[in-house]
């Protein structure tokens, strides 16, 4: 059994050190070498006399602590934690101490053994419960389970011995313990392992989800974000026949600021803006980022008047805005274009955007830091 157990370990820390071979992992390199020691540490332990029995003693349940040290080193890899030395050493160097200092005692052995590593599933279980709003998904659950059957099976190998209810063991045998143990272990690691290959990808996938939607450098929704959420709103204020105002907002002069501070102020400048917009915004309005340096607002259940006030809290928000760029601070002005109507079955998000996209460009033609309202041309539409 011991070696089917190896076998399967064996055959999973391969395949996820093949995949990933050559990248940088998140911790599935660790976890792979911890399988891989978790493979070897079985045969070791069980092929006596072909191993001598203090070597196979010794080196199969250090081995042993390796595998579940290395795993959680991989684990605290995936949080981006710095590892807690002692949690990944100590229990491999307490594991060699007490094999040492047992060497001819079996049952203080397995108690001190079933200690050390119900300590160690425990460990693991705590630092993943208590990380777990990082990834709340099945893999956490998953991990979590396997590091709840470690800990009843160790714990339960220390409590049975240790309290005198199983005095005959056969450390070789297919005593129930032993048995029990094996499986269990088996259990716990596959669970573990699957587990956290599920919270890389739960964290990837998130990842994909959140660059499908928001851009990356001002963190605020992305031109198809940003356009799919106008479209919800559109169709929202036209069955309660309710007002809807779209905002475009353009830097005014901003090639100056790459031209003259290089495009990494550019970028500073744009996070800035996008943030001085987003923190004046009601809940329910949203901001994307719509090009380069043009910004989109959607101001739901919002008249054209009331619109035409927003716009120019904006204006006055970004020209207040002090940028800090080695030093120099930087004020900009931007150029907004309004369009605000009540949504009718002749309405189009199209003719909408096109209208305050006009009354941009006017405003940047009529000098630029500046609030124009569009015209909606329903005869395009
Ligand atoms: N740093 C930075 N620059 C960008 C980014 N996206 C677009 N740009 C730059 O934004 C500049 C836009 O320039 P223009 O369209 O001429 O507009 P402007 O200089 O703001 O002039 P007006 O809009 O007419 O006031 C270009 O130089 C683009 O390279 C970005 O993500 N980061």
């Amino acid at each position: 059994m011991a070696m089917m157990i190896s076998v399967a370990a064996l055959t999973m820390s391969g395949a996820m050190l093949w995949l990933t071979h050559g990248l940088g992992s998140e911790g599935l390199k660790q976890w792979g070498w911890g399988l891989f020691t978790y493979a070897v540490a079985l045969p070791v332990l069980t092929l006596r006399p072909m191993v001598p029995e203090p070597l196979s003693i010794v080196a199969g349940n250090t081995l042993l602590a390796g595998a579940v040290s290395l795993m959680l080193w991989g684990y605290y890899r995936f949080l981006k934690l710095p590892a807690n030395r002692w949690l990944i050493i100590g229990p491999v160097l307490l594991t060699t101490l007490c094999m040492l200092v047992f060497i001819d005692q079996l049952a203080a052995r397995v108690i001190a053994n079933g200690l050390i590593s119900g300590t160690q599933a425990l460990l693991m279980g705590v630092i993943v419960y208590r990380h777990r709003q990082l990834t709340p998904g099945r893999g956490y659950q998953l991990l979590l389970a396997g590091c709840c059957i470690g800990v009843t099976i160790f714990y339960g190998r220390f409590i049975t011995v240790g309290s005198g209810a199983v005095t005959h063991i056969d450390s070789l045998g297919a005593h129930l313990l032993q048995t029990l143990s094996f499986v269990g272990s088996l259990a716990s690691v596959m669970l573990d392992s699957l587990g956290f290959i599920g919270m890389i990808k739960e964290r990837a996938d998130e990842r994909n989800r959140r660059l499908a939607m928001f851009d990356e450098l001002t963190g605020i929704a992305n031109r198809r974000a940003i356009l799919d959420e106008f479209g919800k709103r559109f169709s929202e204020a036209l069955r309660h026949r309710l007002s809807l105002c779209v905002l475009m907002i353009d830097v005014d002069h901003f090639k100056q600021v790459n031209d003259n501070y290089g495009h990494q102020a550019g970028d500073r400048v744009l996070k800035a803006i996008a943030e001085a917009i987003g923190t004046r915004l009601r809940t329910q309005d949203s901001v994307g980022r719509y090009g380069g340096e043009e910004f989109m607002v959607v101001l739901p259940n919002t008249s054209h008047s009331c619109g035409m006030l927003v716009a120019e809290k904006l204006r006055c928000s970004i020209r207040s805005t002090p940028i800090d760029i080695d030093g120099r601070t930087l004020t900009l002005s931007a150029s907004i274009g309004v369009l605000g109507s009540p949504i009718t079955a002749g309405s189009t998000v199209d003719a909408m955007i096109r209208a305050s996209d006009a009354a941009l460009y006017r405003a940047k033609s009529l000098g630029r830091d500046r609030v124009e309202q569009g015209v909606l041309d329903m005869s395009q539409t």
